[in-house]
């Protein structure tokens, strides 16, 4: 399946010069969206995983599926403020803004092999920030995976020599 066929491109969002990969043209069609998770799930299978990790907001719409097609579990990484248990925080810098992520203190125990799933990787700035989070509680990050990665950003090159896969590059 040729998935660039059901990601929209918008120009100028959310601002002048940023040109906007938007998956809800995806995710509204079951059978490309299912055949996007089963993709990855080739990859996922690969990398022998004890959890997904996924940071919000649309890395749960990635993780979660493939948490529940692989029969493990999901671990969500929120923006600074939404976890209700004690939690580790970290600044980053993404491809148009900054921001916060936060993790449960208890959403990993030390050794455990995770796997972190989003939509898409551009600068790398969210998911090396989701990799100190899970390193920081002892997690073993034995990979990355994606829908999209925008390859003129060389955000694979910020993160380290763990195994990346995605599915569509622009
Ligand atoms: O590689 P980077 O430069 O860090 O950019 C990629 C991140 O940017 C987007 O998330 P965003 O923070 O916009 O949040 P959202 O999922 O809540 O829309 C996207 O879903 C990735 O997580
Ligand atoms: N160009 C882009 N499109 C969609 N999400 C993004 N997150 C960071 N850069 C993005």
């Amino acid at each position: 399946m040729n998935f660039k066929d059901y990601i929209r491109v918008i120009p100028d969002f959310p601002q002048p010069g940023i040109r906007f990969k938007d998956i809800t043209t995806l995710l509204k069609d079951g059978p490309a969206y299912k055949a996007a998770i089963m993709e990855l799930k080739s990859f996922a299978d690969t990398v022998n995983a004890d959890v997904i990790a996924g940071p919000e907001a649309r890395g749960f719409v990635v993780g979660a599926p493939l948490a529940v097609e692989m029969g493990i579990g999901f671990v969500p990484v929120r923006k600074s403020g939404k976890l209700p248990f004690e939690s580790i925080k970290a600044d980053y810098s993404l491809e148009y803004g900054k921001d916060a992520l936060a993790m449960h203190v208890d959403a990993i125990t030390p050794g455990t092999r995770v796997l972190i799933a989003d939509d898409l990787l551009a600068t790398g700035g969210t998911i090396a920030t989701t990799i100190k989070l899970i390193e920081q509680l002892g997690g073993i990050v034995v990979g990355a995976t994606f829908l999209i990665e925008l390859s003129y950003l060389d955000g694979r090159n910020h993160l380290g020599d763990i195994p990346v896969k995605s599915l569509v590059q622009y």
